[in-house]
C-alpha cells in the first residue's frame, strides 16, 4: 500500500520540533515522499505545562507522551517522535517503538562561564540543573558543590544561566547540536566523569501496534545499531524502575555486532556508586540489560534504591 500523507506528533519546544523535523526530512528523503505529504501536528503534553517543580515531584512517567499516545490511538496522528530519553519504559500494548534514528553525540555538556570542566568550577559553586543523575555525578566528584533546580526548556535554561543564577548547568550534547547552540562556555564532559541518561541522544519513534505501512515506512530510516542499544539500556532501566526512581545512567555501545553497557546507580549526593558493565553479541541486548540491572539490584545499599527522583 502506498502512503498518501503521513501526519508526524511532536511537542511543540524547539527541540522536539527540529527532532520531529529531522524526522519529517528522512522520510521525505528515503522514501521519496512529498514536503506537502509529511506534516507536523504539535501536542502539548503535560510536561509542557510544568515548569515551576521538579518533574518527579509532579508525578514522574508518560509526562511528555501521554497525550501524543492518545493522539496514535485516536488515529490523530500516524507517527509520534520523541526523545528517547523521556520516553517511559512501559508504552500501552497497541502502541510500539517502531526503532530510532541513528544516535547523536550522547555525552553531556557543562556550561560554565569561566570553567573549562568540573574540576574547575570554583569553591561551592552553584549547578542548576532539574536531573538526580547529573548532580549525584556532579557532587561525586566534587562534594562542595551545590545543586539547585534549573528546569524548562534548554533556552530557558541557558537564559537563567547568563543571568548568573548559577555558576553552571548542565546539558546533553545532542540537544544543543540540534538546535544549532554553540555557547562558548560550554565543554563536553567524557564518560568517565558523566554518564549519561538511558536513551540520551536518541530520538524515538512511535506507532500504532498493527499499523503495517507506517511501520515499513519507518523501517528504512531507523538503525538497528541504536535499536540494539537501546534495548539494552531500557531493560537494564526497567529492571531498576520498578523498585526505585534514584540516579541512574546507563550508556550501551555497539560495535561490529558486539554490545558493551555501562550502568551506574548513585547516591542522591554522590556519596556511593554501584557500577556494572556487561558485555556480549547484539542479539543478547535485552538479556545483558536486564541482567545488569539485577547486577546493581543485587550489590547497592538498600537506602539506594529508595528514593524519587528525574530520570534526565
Ligand atoms: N530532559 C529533556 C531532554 N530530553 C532530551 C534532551 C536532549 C536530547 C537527547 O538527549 O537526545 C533533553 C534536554 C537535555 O537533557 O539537555
Amino acid at each position: 500500500m502506498s502512503i498518501s500523507r503521513l501526519v508526524v506528533g511532536t511537542r511543540g519546544s524547539p527541540l522536539a520540533l527540529a527532532q520531529a523535523n529531522i524526522v519529517r526530512d528522512r522520510l521525505i528523503a528515503v522514501i521519496g515522499l512529498d514536503p506537502d505529504q509529511v506534516v507536523l501536528e504539535v501536542i502539548r503534553t503535560t510536561g509542557d505545562m510544568i515548569q515551576d517543580r521538579a518533574l518527579s515531584e509532579a508525578g514522574g512517567k508518560g509526562l511528555f507522551t501521554k497525550e501524543l499516545d492518545s493522539a496514535l490511538q485516536a488515529g490523530a496522528i500516524d507517527l509520534a517522535v520523541h526523545s528517547a530519553k523521556d520516553l517511559p519504559t512501559w508504552l500501552p500494548d497497541d502502541l510500539t517503538i517502531a526503532g530510532y534514528l541513528a544516535r547523536e553525540d550522547v555525552r553531556d555538556v557543562l556550561i560554565a562561564p569561566g570553567a573549562r570542566g568540573l574540576a574547575d568550577l570554583r569553591p561551592g559553586a552553584v549547578v542548576g540543573t532539574a536531573s538526580l543523575r547529573r548532580a549525584a555525578q556532579v557532587r561525586r566528584l566534587r562534594p562542595d558543590v551545590t545543586t539547585g533546580l534549573l528546569r524548562g526548556n534548554v533556552q530557558t535554561r541557558l537564559a537563567r544561566l547568563h543571568e548568573g543564577r548559577f555558576d553552571a548547568t548542565l546539558l546533553a550534547s545532542a540537544g544543543l547540536r540540534r538546535l544549532g547552540v554553540s555557547d562558548p562556555s560550554a565543554t563536553v564532559l567524557e564518560l568517565d566523569e558523566m554518564l549519561p541518561a538511558v536513551g540520551q541522544g536518541a530520538i524515538a519513534i512511535t506507532a500504532r501496534t498493527g499499523d503495517g505501512t507506517v511501520l515499513a515506512a519507518l523501517d528504512s530510516i531507523i538503525c538497528p545499531d541504536t535499536g540494539h542499544a537501546l534495548a539494552a539500556e531500557r531493560a537494564f532501566l526497567t529492571v531498576l524502575d520498578g523498585s526505585c526512581r534514584t540516579p541512574i545512567a546507563g550508556l550501551a555501545q555497539v560495535q561490529g555486532g558486539l554490545l558493551r553497557l555501562r550502568g551506574l546507580l548513585l547516591a542522591l549526593d554522590g556519596s556511593e556508586w554501584v557500577e556494572t558493565v556487561r558485555e556480549g553479541p547484539v542479539s543478547d541486548a535485552r538479556a545483558l540489560g536486564d541482567d545488569a540491572g539485577r547486577d546493581i539490584q543485587a550489590r547497592a545499599n538498600p537506602a539506594l534504591l529508595q528514593h524519587q527522583g528525574d530520570r534526565s
